[in-house]
Protein backbone atom coordinates (compact mmCIF):
# COMPACT_ATOMS: atom_id res chain seq x y z
CA UNK A 1 0.00 0.00 0.00
CA UNK A 2 1.61 3.17 -1.33
CA UNK A 3 1.14 6.82 1.60
CA UNK A 4 -1.63 8.12 -0.97
CA UNK A 5 -3.63 5.12 -0.44
CA UNK A 6 -3.42 5.06 2.91
CA UNK A 7 -4.81 8.03 3.30
CA UNK A 8 -7.96 7.82 0.81
CA UNK A 9 -8.29 4.28 2.97
CA UNK A 10 -8.54 4.02 6.76
CA UNK A 11 -7.03 6.64 8.48
CA UNK A 12 -5.88 4.61 11.32
CA UNK A 13 -3.79 2.29 9.90
CA UNK A 14 -0.16 3.29 9.63
CA UNK A 15 2.15 1.27 7.70
CA UNK A 16 5.59 2.38 9.73
CA UNK A 17 4.09 0.99 12.85
CA UNK A 18 1.64 -2.13 11.97
CA UNK A 19 4.90 -3.54 9.51
CA UNK A 20 7.07 -6.36 10.99
CA UNK A 21 9.97 -4.50 13.33
CA UNK A 22 13.45 -4.19 11.70
CA UNK A 23 14.77 -5.64 15.30
CA UNK A 24 13.33 -8.75 14.00
CA UNK A 25 15.74 -8.42 11.20
CA UNK A 26 18.89 -7.85 13.48
CA UNK A 27 20.89 -11.16 12.81
CA UNK A 28 24.70 -11.27 12.39
CA UNK A 29 25.33 -13.08 8.85
CA UNK A 30 28.56 -11.58 6.79
CA UNK A 31 26.87 -8.56 5.42
CA UNK A 32 26.66 -7.40 8.66
CA UNK A 33 30.31 -5.90 7.89
CA UNK A 34 31.45 -3.76 5.51
CA UNK A 35 34.98 -3.71 4.83
CA UNK A 36 36.31 -0.71 3.70
CA UNK A 37 39.67 -0.86 3.50
CA UNK A 38 42.98 -3.09 5.26
CA UNK A 39 42.58 -0.55 8.51
CA UNK A 40 38.59 -0.02 8.46
CA UNK A 41 35.58 -1.22 8.92
CA UNK A 42 32.01 -0.97 9.52
CA UNK A 43 29.67 -3.73 11.53
CA UNK A 44 26.27 -3.92 12.39
CA UNK A 45 25.62 -5.18 15.93
CA UNK A 46 22.35 -6.08 17.52
CA UNK A 47 21.76 -2.56 19.08
CA UNK A 48 25.43 -1.11 17.97
CA UNK A 49 27.31 -0.12 15.30
CA UNK A 50 30.72 -1.12 15.59
CA UNK A 51 33.60 0.91 13.71
CA UNK A 52 36.80 -0.38 13.46
CA UNK A 53 39.72 2.20 12.27
CA UNK A 54 43.23 2.12 12.77
CA UNK A 55 43.11 5.98 11.72
CA UNK A 56 41.26 6.48 15.24
CA UNK A 57 44.33 5.29 17.11
CA UNK A 58 46.68 7.25 14.36
CA UNK A 59 44.61 10.66 14.75
CA UNK A 60 45.13 10.34 19.12
CA UNK A 61 48.80 9.77 18.47
CA UNK A 62 48.78 12.67 16.30
CA UNK A 63 47.37 14.81 18.75
CA UNK A 64 49.14 13.79 22.16
CA UNK A 65 52.92 14.93 19.78
CA UNK A 66 53.37 11.23 18.95
CA UNK A 67 52.98 9.27 22.18
CA UNK A 68 50.54 7.01 22.15
CA UNK A 69 48.33 7.58 24.90
CA UNK A 70 47.04 4.72 26.97
CA UNK A 71 43.60 3.07 26.01
CA UNK A 72 43.74 4.74 22.64
CA UNK A 73 41.60 2.01 20.83
CA UNK A 74 40.95 1.65 17.04
CA UNK A 75 37.04 0.71 17.64
CA UNK A 76 34.15 2.59 18.29
CA UNK A 77 30.79 1.38 18.98
CA UNK A 78 27.50 3.83 17.97
CA UNK A 79 24.52 2.66 19.78
CA UNK A 80 22.05 1.97 16.57
CA UNK A 81 19.21 4.76 18.50
CA UNK A 82 22.20 7.71 18.07
CA UNK A 83 22.26 6.36 14.07
CA UNK A 84 21.06 10.11 12.78
CA UNK A 85 21.54 9.00 9.09
CA UNK A 86 24.03 7.54 6.32
CA UNK A 87 24.57 8.12 2.46
CA UNK A 88 27.04 7.41 0.12
CA UNK A 89 28.40 10.46 -1.87
CA UNK A 90 31.47 10.71 -4.47
CA UNK A 91 33.59 8.54 -2.99
CA UNK A 92 32.57 8.84 0.44
CA UNK A 93 30.47 6.73 2.84
CA UNK A 94 29.29 9.17 5.77
CA UNK A 95 27.46 7.79 8.91
CA UNK A 96 25.52 10.68 10.95
CA UNK A 97 24.87 10.38 14.50
CA UNK A 98 24.04 11.99 18.11
CA UNK A 99 27.12 12.07 20.08
CA UNK A 100 26.70 12.51 23.63
CA UNK A 101 28.16 15.68 24.97
CA UNK A 102 27.32 15.11 28.69
CA UNK A 103 24.13 13.16 30.76
CA UNK A 104 21.81 16.25 29.04
CA UNK A 105 23.08 17.32 25.70
CA UNK A 106 23.79 16.01 22.51
CA UNK A 107 24.72 17.48 19.58
CA UNK A 108 25.29 15.73 15.64
CA UNK A 109 28.40 14.14 14.26
CA UNK A 110 29.95 12.22 11.76
CA UNK A 111 32.81 9.62 10.63
CA UNK A 112 33.51 9.51 7.17
CA UNK A 113 35.80 7.05 5.37
CA UNK A 114 36.90 6.68 1.74
CA UNK A 115 35.02 4.18 -0.40
CA UNK A 116 37.33 3.76 -3.21
CA UNK A 117 38.31 0.13 -2.85
CA UNK A 118 34.37 -1.12 -2.49
CA UNK A 119 31.85 -2.18 -4.98
CA UNK A 120 29.15 1.17 -4.37
CA UNK A 121 26.15 -1.40 -4.71
CA UNK A 122 27.59 -3.40 -1.39
CA UNK A 123 28.17 0.09 -0.03
CA UNK A 124 24.62 0.98 -0.83
CA UNK A 125 23.10 -2.19 0.36
CA UNK A 126 24.88 -1.99 3.69
CA UNK A 127 23.59 1.46 4.09
CA UNK A 128 20.08 0.76 3.40
CA UNK A 129 20.61 -2.08 6.39
CA UNK A 130 22.26 -0.07 8.72
CA UNK A 131 19.26 2.79 8.39
CA UNK A 132 16.74 -0.17 9.01
CA UNK A 133 18.07 -1.52 12.21
CA UNK A 134 19.25 2.06 13.24
CA UNK A 135 14.71 3.23 12.71
CA UNK A 136 12.56 -0.13 13.43
CA UNK A 137 9.48 0.91 13.35
CA UNK A 138 10.23 4.71 13.62
CA UNK A 139 9.61 6.27 10.58
CA UNK A 140 12.51 7.54 8.48
CA UNK A 141 12.68 11.43 7.01
CA UNK A 142 10.09 12.79 8.80
CA UNK A 143 8.19 15.77 7.40
CA UNK A 144 8.11 18.10 10.11
CA UNK A 145 5.75 20.83 10.65
CA UNK A 146 7.70 22.95 13.64
CA UNK A 147 6.19 25.81 15.98
CA UNK A 148 8.12 27.34 17.66
CA UNK A 149 6.74 29.97 20.70
CA UNK A 150 9.31 32.67 21.28
CA UNK A 151 7.95 33.57 24.57
CA UNK A 152 7.67 29.95 25.67
CA UNK A 153 9.39 29.56 29.20
CA UNK A 154 12.07 32.01 29.45
CA UNK A 155 12.22 33.24 26.26
CA UNK A 156 15.01 30.44 24.89
CA UNK A 157 12.63 28.47 22.19
CA UNK A 158 14.52 30.72 19.64
CA UNK A 159 17.50 29.66 20.44
CA UNK A 160 17.11 26.14 21.86
CA UNK A 161 15.76 25.15 18.14
CA UNK A 162 18.48 26.37 16.32
CA UNK A 163 21.29 25.70 18.39
CA UNK A 164 20.18 22.25 19.46
CA UNK A 165 17.60 20.93 17.85
CA UNK A 166 17.59 21.97 14.09
CA UNK A 167 21.01 20.62 13.67
CA UNK A 168 19.67 17.21 14.98
CA UNK A 169 17.28 17.68 12.37
CA UNK A 170 18.77 18.01 9.95
CA UNK A 171 21.14 15.12 10.30
CA UNK A 172 18.67 12.90 10.39
CA UNK A 173 17.52 14.42 6.90
CA UNK A 174 13.91 15.30 8.50
CA UNK A 175 11.96 18.04 5.96
CA UNK A 176 11.50 21.17 8.17
CA UNK A 177 8.46 24.03 8.24
CA UNK A 178 9.54 26.60 10.74
CA UNK A 179 6.76 29.08 11.65
CA UNK A 180 6.99 31.13 15.09
CA UNK A 181 3.56 31.38 16.74
CA UNK A 182 2.65 35.53 17.10
CA UNK A 183 0.23 35.60 19.43
CA UNK A 184 -2.15 33.10 22.52
CA UNK A 185 -3.82 30.77 20.66
CA UNK A 186 -1.86 31.20 16.90
CA UNK A 187 -1.33 27.36 17.68
CA UNK A 188 -4.91 26.42 16.97
CA UNK A 189 -5.41 28.40 14.02
CA UNK A 190 -2.33 27.25 12.05
CA UNK A 191 -3.31 23.77 12.53
CA UNK A 192 -7.24 24.17 12.21
CA UNK A 193 -6.48 25.51 8.37
CA UNK A 194 -3.31 22.80 7.92
CA UNK A 195 -2.59 20.56 4.88
CA UNK A 196 -2.44 17.50 7.15
CA UNK A 197 -1.25 15.46 4.02
CA UNK A 198 2.31 17.50 3.41
CA UNK A 199 3.44 16.75 7.46
CA UNK A 200 3.75 13.45 9.57
CA UNK A 201 4.94 15.99 12.69
CA UNK A 202 4.26 18.64 14.35
CA UNK A 203 6.37 19.31 16.51
CA UNK A 204 6.18 22.14 19.34
CA UNK A 205 8.66 24.34 20.76
CA UNK A 206 7.29 25.32 23.67
CA UNK A 207 5.80 24.43 26.97
CA UNK A 208 2.49 21.94 27.05
CA UNK A 209 0.17 25.11 25.94
CA UNK A 210 0.77 24.94 22.58
CA UNK A 211 0.94 20.84 22.40
CA UNK A 212 -2.87 21.55 24.08
CA UNK A 213 -3.31 24.59 21.20
CA UNK A 214 -2.32 21.81 18.42
CA UNK A 215 -4.72 18.93 19.84
CA UNK A 216 -7.44 21.63 20.06
CA UNK A 217 -6.56 22.89 16.19
CA UNK A 218 -7.15 19.47 15.00
CA UNK A 219 -10.22 19.36 16.76
CA UNK A 220 -11.80 21.75 15.11
CA UNK A 221 -11.44 20.19 11.66
CA UNK A 222 -14.24 18.81 9.64
CA UNK A 223 -11.89 16.06 9.39
CA UNK A 224 -11.03 16.19 13.30
CA UNK A 225 -10.43 12.47 13.71
CA UNK A 226 -8.65 11.59 10.26
CA UNK A 227 -6.00 14.37 11.46
CA UNK A 228 -5.28 13.66 15.04
CA UNK A 229 -4.89 9.97 13.83
CA UNK A 230 -2.52 10.91 10.66
CA UNK A 231 -0.38 13.66 12.21
CA UNK A 232 1.62 12.77 15.17
CA UNK A 233 1.82 16.31 17.94
CA UNK A 234 4.81 16.01 19.66
CA UNK A 235 7.02 18.64 22.20
CA UNK A 236 10.05 20.17 22.18
CA UNK A 237 10.96 21.09 25.77
CA UNK A 238 11.46 25.08 25.43
CA UNK A 239 8.92 26.01 28.18
CA UNK A 240 8.18 26.40 31.96
CA UNK A 241 5.95 23.45 32.16
CA UNK A 242 7.63 20.52 30.29
CA UNK A 243 5.17 17.21 31.23
CA UNK A 244 4.82 15.78 27.64
CA UNK A 245 8.76 15.38 26.92
CA UNK A 246 9.22 14.04 30.50
CA UNK A 247 6.60 11.72 29.74
CA UNK A 248 7.21 10.33 25.80
CA UNK A 249 11.14 11.07 25.83
CA UNK A 250 11.72 10.50 29.30
CA UNK A 251 13.87 14.16 29.40
CA UNK A 252 13.62 17.69 29.23
CA UNK A 253 16.61 18.20 27.34
CA UNK A 254 16.15 19.68 23.88
CA UNK A 255 18.47 18.02 21.96
CA UNK A 256 17.86 14.42 23.72
CA UNK A 257 13.77 15.24 22.96
CA UNK A 258 15.15 15.93 19.30
CA UNK A 259 16.88 12.57 19.09
CA UNK A 260 13.15 10.91 20.30
CA UNK A 261 11.06 12.56 17.96
CA UNK A 262 13.47 11.29 15.16
CA UNK A 263 12.91 7.55 16.67
CA UNK A 264 9.84 7.74 17.83
CA UNK A 265 7.28 5.95 16.98
CA UNK A 266 3.63 6.69 16.68
CA UNK A 267 1.79 5.88 19.54
CA UNK A 268 -2.44 6.48 19.61
CA UNK A 269 -2.90 8.79 22.81
CA UNK A 270 -6.69 9.13 24.91
CA UNK A 271 -7.52 12.27 24.29
CA UNK A 272 -10.28 14.05 26.62
CA UNK A 273 -13.61 15.97 25.32
CA UNK A 274 -14.14 18.60 28.34
CA UNK A 275 -17.39 20.56 28.07
CA UNK A 276 -18.22 23.42 29.62
CA UNK A 277 -21.11 26.07 28.81
CA UNK A 278 -21.26 25.70 25.63
CA UNK A 279 -17.81 24.70 24.62
CA UNK A 280 -15.94 21.93 23.65
CA UNK A 281 -12.57 21.53 24.36
CA UNK A 282 -9.98 18.54 24.06
CA UNK A 283 -7.34 17.64 26.98
CA UNK A 284 -4.10 15.96 26.24
CA UNK A 285 -2.38 16.10 29.54
CA UNK A 286 -4.56 16.46 32.88
CA UNK A 287 -7.49 18.23 34.54
CA UNK A 288 -7.50 19.43 38.44
CA UNK A 289 -9.35 20.82 40.90
CA UNK A 290 -8.56 21.78 44.08
CA UNK A 291 -5.25 22.48 45.21
CA UNK A 292 -2.98 21.11 42.87
CA UNK A 293 -5.07 23.79 40.34
CA UNK A 294 -4.38 26.35 42.98
CA UNK A 295 -0.55 25.75 43.01
CA UNK A 296 -0.52 25.56 39.24
CA UNK A 297 -2.73 28.73 38.71
CA UNK A 298 -2.96 30.90 41.81
CA UNK A 299 0.64 30.76 42.81
CA UNK A 300 1.81 33.82 40.69
CA UNK A 301 2.94 36.02 42.91
CA UNK A 302 5.28 33.56 43.77
CA UNK A 303 7.32 33.28 40.43
CA UNK A 304 10.42 33.83 42.52
CA UNK A 305 10.64 30.92 43.44
CA UNK A 306 11.28 28.94 40.30
CA UNK A 307 9.43 24.97 40.22
CA UNK A 308 9.88 25.85 44.29
CA UNK A 309 6.44 27.70 43.96
CA UNK A 310 4.69 24.76 42.79
CA UNK A 311 5.93 22.87 46.46
CA UNK A 312 5.50 25.73 48.65
CA UNK A 313 1.92 26.29 47.31
CA UNK A 314 0.80 22.55 48.10
CA UNK A 315 2.19 22.29 51.59
CA UNK A 316 0.58 25.72 52.56
CA UNK A 317 -2.82 24.52 51.36
CA UNK A 318 -2.33 20.68 52.90
CA UNK A 319 -0.89 22.19 56.49
CA UNK A 320 -4.10 24.05 56.25
CA UNK A 321 -6.11 21.45 55.62
CA UNK A 322 -8.24 23.83 52.49
CA UNK A 323 -11.33 22.29 50.95
CA UNK A 324 -12.80 22.57 48.13
CA UNK A 325 -16.33 21.39 48.41
CA UNK A 326 -18.09 19.83 45.13
CA UNK A 327 -20.74 17.39 43.77
CA UNK A 328 -19.19 14.66 41.74
CA UNK A 329 -20.48 12.14 39.40
CA UNK A 330 -18.09 9.59 37.86
CA UNK A 331 -17.78 6.58 35.65
CA UNK A 332 -15.54 4.50 37.17
CA UNK A 333 -14.00 1.58 35.03
CA UNK A 334 -11.33 -0.07 37.41
CA UNK A 335 -11.97 0.60 41.08
CA UNK A 336 -8.82 -1.23 43.12
CA UNK A 337 -5.13 -0.83 42.83
CA UNK A 338 -4.77 -4.43 42.65
CA UNK A 339 -6.62 -4.39 38.92
CA UNK A 340 -5.01 -1.66 38.09
CA UNK A 341 -1.64 -2.69 38.67
CA UNK A 342 -2.51 -5.95 36.59
CA UNK A 343 -3.81 -4.36 33.76
CA UNK A 344 -0.88 -2.01 33.85
CA UNK A 345 1.79 -5.50 33.74
CA UNK A 346 -0.95 -6.69 30.69
CA UNK A 347 0.56 -3.58 28.99
CA UNK A 348 4.35 -4.14 29.36
CA UNK A 349 4.89 -6.17 26.77
CA UNK A 350 1.74 -5.25 24.01
CA UNK A 351 3.24 -5.13 20.22
CA UNK A 352 -0.26 -5.03 19.30
CA UNK A 353 -0.69 -2.82 15.94
CA UNK A 354 -1.69 0.49 16.75
CA UNK A 355 -4.85 0.19 14.60
CA UNK A 356 -6.22 -2.04 17.34
CA UNK A 357 -5.12 0.80 19.94
CA UNK A 358 -8.07 3.42 18.63
CA UNK A 359 -12.04 4.19 19.35
CA UNK A 360 -14.27 2.53 18.59
CA UNK A 361 -15.80 5.98 17.96
CA UNK A 362 -19.23 6.43 17.56
CA UNK A 363 -20.31 8.26 14.65
CA UNK A 364 -19.15 11.85 14.17
CA UNK A 365 -21.05 14.81 13.04
CA UNK A 366 -23.48 15.20 15.65
CA UNK A 367 -22.04 17.48 18.00
CA UNK A 368 -24.70 19.80 17.73
CA UNK A 369 -22.17 22.11 16.14
CA UNK A 370 -19.67 21.86 18.81
CA UNK A 371 -16.78 19.86 17.42
CA UNK A 372 -18.34 18.15 14.39
CA UNK A 373 -15.22 16.20 13.41
CA UNK A 374 -14.96 14.77 16.58
CA UNK A 375 -16.72 11.79 18.06
CA UNK A 376 -19.98 11.78 19.08
CA UNK A 377 -20.37 12.31 23.26
CA UNK A 378 -21.35 8.92 24.24
CA UNK A 379 -21.70 10.75 27.63
CA UNK A 380 -23.71 14.11 26.02
CA UNK A 381 -22.23 17.38 27.74
CA UNK A 382 -22.43 19.47 31.02
CA UNK A 383 -25.82 20.99 29.60
CA UNK A 384 -27.52 17.12 29.04
CA UNK A 385 -29.05 15.60 32.02
CA UNK A 386 -26.69 12.97 33.15
CA UNK A 387 -25.80 9.83 31.76
CA UNK A 388 -28.26 6.78 33.03
CA UNK A 389 -25.74 5.10 36.16
CA UNK A 390 -24.04 8.66 37.42
CA UNK A 391 -25.32 10.23 40.32
CA UNK A 392 -24.12 13.46 41.84
CA UNK A 393 -22.35 12.86 45.51
CA UNK A 394 -21.50 15.44 47.42
CA UNK A 395 -17.77 15.89 48.34
CA UNK A 396 -17.36 18.42 50.82
CA UNK A 397 -14.10 18.16 52.17
CA UNK A 398 -12.43 17.37 48.24
CA UNK A 399 -8.63 18.83 48.60
CA UNK A 400 -7.42 17.48 45.44
CA UNK A 401 -9.06 16.49 42.65
CA UNK A 402 -6.75 15.56 40.05
CA UNK A 403 -7.12 13.37 36.45
CA UNK A 404 -3.76 12.39 34.39
CA UNK A 405 -3.80 11.28 30.98
CA UNK A 406 0.23 11.22 30.98
CA UNK A 407 1.92 10.16 34.31
CA UNK A 408 4.54 12.80 35.02
CA UNK A 409 3.17 16.53 35.69
CA UNK A 410 6.46 18.13 35.73
CA UNK A 411 9.83 16.64 36.37
CA UNK A 412 10.10 14.26 39.43
CA UNK A 413 6.33 14.75 39.77
CA UNK A 414 5.21 11.10 38.97
CA UNK A 415 1.39 11.85 39.85
CA UNK A 416 -0.25 8.74 37.55
CA UNK A 417 1.98 5.65 37.86
CA UNK A 418 -0.51 3.97 36.41
CA UNK A 419 -1.41 5.94 33.61
CA UNK A 420 -1.43 3.85 30.15
CA UNK A 421 -1.38 5.92 26.58
CA UNK A 422 -3.75 4.54 24.70
CA UNK A 423 -6.08 2.21 27.67
CA UNK A 424 -9.26 4.27 26.87
CA UNK A 425 -9.09 5.83 30.75
CA UNK A 426 -8.22 8.87 33.04
CA UNK A 427 -6.73 8.18 36.60
CA UNK A 428 -8.04 9.80 38.91
CA UNK A 429 -6.58 10.49 41.97
CA UNK A 430 -8.59 12.06 45.32
CA UNK A 431 -7.44 13.09 47.88
CA UNK A 432 -9.42 14.62 51.20
CA UNK A 433 -8.52 17.97 52.29
CA UNK A 434 -9.22 17.23 56.10
CA UNK A 435 -6.28 14.26 56.43
CA UNK A 436 -4.02 15.21 58.98
CA UNK A 437 -0.57 17.21 58.18
CA UNK A 438 1.64 14.68 58.54
CA UNK A 439 0.31 12.83 56.70
CA UNK A 440 0.09 15.34 53.99
CA UNK A 441 3.21 16.29 54.33
CA UNK A 442 4.54 12.72 53.41
CA UNK A 443 1.92 12.61 50.62
CA UNK A 444 3.68 15.26 48.77
CA UNK A 445 6.96 13.52 49.66
CA UNK A 446 6.21 10.06 48.56
CA UNK A 447 5.14 11.62 44.98
CA UNK A 448 8.52 12.44 44.66
CA UNK A 449 9.93 8.82 46.45
CA UNK A 450 7.59 7.02 43.54
CA UNK A 451 5.30 5.60 46.76
CA UNK A 452 2.71 7.55 46.47
CA UNK A 453 -0.01 5.04 44.69
CA UNK A 454 0.49 2.17 47.33
CA UNK A 455 -0.73 5.02 50.30
CA UNK A 456 -3.94 4.16 51.72
CA UNK A 457 -5.77 7.37 51.73
CA UNK A 458 -4.76 7.88 48.07
CA UNK A 459 -7.68 7.00 45.90
CA UNK A 460 -6.79 6.23 42.76
CA UNK A 461 -9.33 4.72 40.13
CA UNK A 462 -8.99 4.15 36.07
CA UNK A 463 -12.43 6.46 34.59
CA UNK A 464 -14.04 7.10 31.43
CA UNK A 465 -15.60 9.72 32.21
CA UNK A 466 -17.43 12.48 34.97
CA UNK A 467 -18.76 15.70 35.84
CA UNK A 468 -17.90 18.06 38.74
CA UNK A 469 -19.59 20.66 39.91
CA UNK A 470 -17.85 23.25 42.24
CA UNK A 471 -19.75 24.23 44.85
CA UNK A 472 -19.60 26.83 48.18
CA UNK A 473 -16.99 28.80 46.90
CA UNK A 474 -17.44 32.36 45.08
CA UNK A 475 -14.10 31.82 42.79
CA UNK A 476 -11.78 28.89 42.53
CA UNK A 477 -9.14 27.43 40.28
CA UNK A 478 -9.79 24.96 37.33
CA UNK A 479 -6.79 23.79 35.26
CA UNK A 480 -6.92 21.84 32.11
CA UNK A 481 -3.64 21.13 30.88
CA UNK A 482 -1.99 23.55 32.91
CA UNK A 483 -4.17 26.81 31.67
CA UNK A 484 -6.98 28.27 33.65
CA UNK A 485 -11.21 27.74 32.97
CA UNK A 486 -13.75 29.48 34.06
CA UNK A 487 -14.83 28.13 37.79
CA UNK A 488 -18.33 26.60 36.86
CA UNK A 489 -19.16 22.78 36.27
CA UNK A 490 -17.89 20.78 33.57
CA UNK A 491 -17.87 17.36 32.28
CA UNK A 492 -15.28 15.12 31.02
CA UNK A 493 -15.13 11.94 28.58
CA UNK A 494 -12.52 9.86 27.49
CA UNK A 495 -11.79 9.01 23.48
CA UNK A 496 -9.15 6.36 23.43
CA UNK A 497 -5.97 6.49 21.18
CA UNK A 498 -8.15 9.92 19.39
CA UNK A 499 -4.95 11.16 19.50
CA UNK A 500 -1.54 10.92 17.98
CA UNK A 501 2.21 11.07 19.27
CA UNK A 502 5.49 9.44 19.00
CA UNK A 503 7.01 7.86 22.07
CA UNK A 504 10.09 5.53 22.48
CA UNK A 505 8.19 2.91 23.70
CA UNK A 506 5.16 2.47 21.74
CA UNK A 507 2.79 1.66 24.31
CA UNK A 508 4.15 3.20 28.03
CA UNK A 509 5.20 6.22 29.38
CA UNK A 510 9.09 6.60 30.35
CA UNK A 511 7.88 7.14 34.00
CA UNK A 512 8.18 4.24 36.54
CA UNK A 513 5.02 2.40 36.37
CA UNK A 514 3.45 0.44 38.97
CA UNK A 515 4.60 -3.65 37.64
N1 LIG B 1 3.87 35.12 20.18
C1 LIG B 1 3.18 34.89 21.29
N2 LIG B 1 2.85 35.90 22.13
C2 LIG B 1 2.16 35.68 23.27
N3 LIG B 1 1.74 34.47 23.67
C3 LIG B 1 2.04 33.42 22.89
C4 LIG B 1 2.78 33.57 21.67
N4 LIG B 1 2.92 32.35 21.11
C5 LIG B 1 2.30 31.47 21.94
N5 LIG B 1 1.77 32.13 23.01
C6 LIG B 1 1.04 31.54 24.16
O1 LIG B 1 1.94 31.26 25.23
C7 LIG B 1 1.29 30.37 26.13
C8 LIG B 1 2.28 29.51 26.88
O2 LIG B 1 2.95 28.70 26.01
P1 LIG B 1 3.96 27.52 26.37
O3 LIG B 1 3.24 26.41 26.95
O4 LIG B 1 4.74 27.31 25.16
O5 LIG B 1 4.95 28.14 27.44
P2 LIG B 1 5.20 27.93 28.99
O6 LIG B 1 6.32 28.80 29.34
O7 LIG B 1 5.35 26.51 29.39
O8 LIG B 1 3.86 28.40 29.57
P3 LIG B 1 3.45 29.18 30.85
O9 LIG B 1 3.57 30.63 30.47
O10 LIG B 1 2.03 28.71 31.00
O11 LIG B 1 4.33 28.77 31.98
C9 LIG B 1 0.26 29.61 25.28
O12 LIG B 1 -1.02 29.92 25.76
C10 LIG B 1 0.44 30.21 23.88
O13 LIG B 1 -0.78 30.41 23.21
Amino acid sequence: MTASNQLEGDPFSDVHADSTGAEDLRVFTAESTLTLDANASLTLGSDALIIFDEGFVKREARNCCGILPNGAKATRTIPLFNILWADLAGNEIAVHYAQRLSKNEIRAASYRHSIQKIEPQKAAAWVSRLLDYAYGKAQQRKRIKVLVNPFGGQGKARTLFSQEIKPIFAAARCELDVQETEYQGHAVTITEALDINKYDVIACCSGDGLPHEVFNGLGKRADARRALARLAVVQLPCGSGNAMSWNLAGTDSASLCALSVIKGVKTPLDLVSITQGGRRTLSFLSQSVGVVAECDLGTENLRWMGSARFTWGFLVRLLGQTVYPCDLAVAVELDDKASIRERYCAELGNRAPISTKRGPFTGQGDNKGIGDGLPTLKYGTVNDKLPEGWSMVPYDKMGNFYAGNMAYMAADANFFPATLPNDGCLDLICIDGDIGRMSALKTLLAVEGGTFFDMPHVKYQKISGYRISPKDQEDGYISIDGERVPFEPFQAEVHRGLGTVLSKSGNLYEAPGVA
